[in-house]
């Protein structure tokens, strides 16, 4: 076994998946330092959101081990790996997966109340972060009544709220159109920056690979030197929302 680094606050050596007997991750390596914004790069099928999903204790590795700060996430049982998950790391999925019974402030405050915040601090911050996404107004609006760009809004707001360690996002502006991806992606990078959160992005598109401070390439499960990330088309995702923020 090798000994992880004491500046990263995730590290992962030789990780091996395979779902159904195909391989997903063939032996990646990686380190992710304090405050990092990292974009994980290549095309689809690469295995960004299978490595995302081992970083974040998701998933165990077949082979190879993954540790938070000087915790051996691999070896951890699911109720560890469950509560690491509810207290240190946030997620956001490619389309905003919300509480249909719940309005805009309290999906947001749903993270921090399940951390034994109490109701009204909960609410205080969670609208605090609506407005910072401009999506105030939004705030007692159930998910059906929103775009679904003020959904991945309040996504991104339900991620960001408990400030935590590290924030894995997988793909987690792809179903915005270009401006409010640009948007939404420069508000997560700012906060994320401000709060000293960590950043794991999984992306396939070079303008928000560009965001971060260092892309790691993937392609067919493994780590290469570069990969060709091709700008979002102008149409894509346009379909999906127009929001006027
Ligand atoms: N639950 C699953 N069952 C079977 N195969 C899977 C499963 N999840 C992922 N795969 C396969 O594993 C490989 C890696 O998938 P993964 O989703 O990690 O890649 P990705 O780079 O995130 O792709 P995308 O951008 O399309 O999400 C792909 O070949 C995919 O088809």
């Amino acid at each position: 076994m090798v000994a992880p680094p004491d500046n990263d606050v995730l590290w992962a050596h030789g990780l091996h998946v395979k779902h159904n007997g195909s391989p997903a991750l063939s032996g990646v390596s990686i380190g992710v330092g304090e405050g990092e914004i990292l974009a994980i790069g290549g095309p689809r099928g690469s295995g960004k959101t299978t490595l995302l999903q081992c970083l974040s204790g998701q998933l165990v590795p077949q082979r190879g081990e993954v540790w938070f700060h000087s915790k051996p996430v691999h070896t951890m049982s699911p109720l560890t790996r469950e509560r690491l998950r509810r207290d240190c790391f946030g997620w956001i999925d490619p389309a905003p997966v919300l509480v249909p019974e719940l309005n805009a402030w309290e999906n947001t405050a749903l993270p921090l109340m399940l951390r034994g915040i109490g109701r009204r601090q909960a609410k205080a911050t969670a609208v605090e972060w609506l407005e910072r996404l401009d999506i105030g107004g939004c705030a007692r609006k159930r998910p059906y009544e929103l775009l679904q760009a003020e959904r991945q809004r309040v996504a991104i707001a339900r991620a960001l709220a408990p400030a935590p360690t590290v924030l894995f996002a997988d793909e987690p502006t792809a179903a915005l159109h270009r401006a409010d991806r640009t948007h939404a992606l420069r508000t997560l990078t700012t906060a994320a920056r401000s709060h000293g959160i960590t950043v794991v992005l999984a992306t396939h598109d070079a303008d928000t690979a560009a965001l971060a401070d260092r892309t790691v390439p993937l392609l067919d499960g493994r780590r290469v030197k570069t990969v060709h990330l091709p700008p979002v088309a102008e149409t894509e995702g346009r379909a999906a929302c127009s929001l006027s923020a």
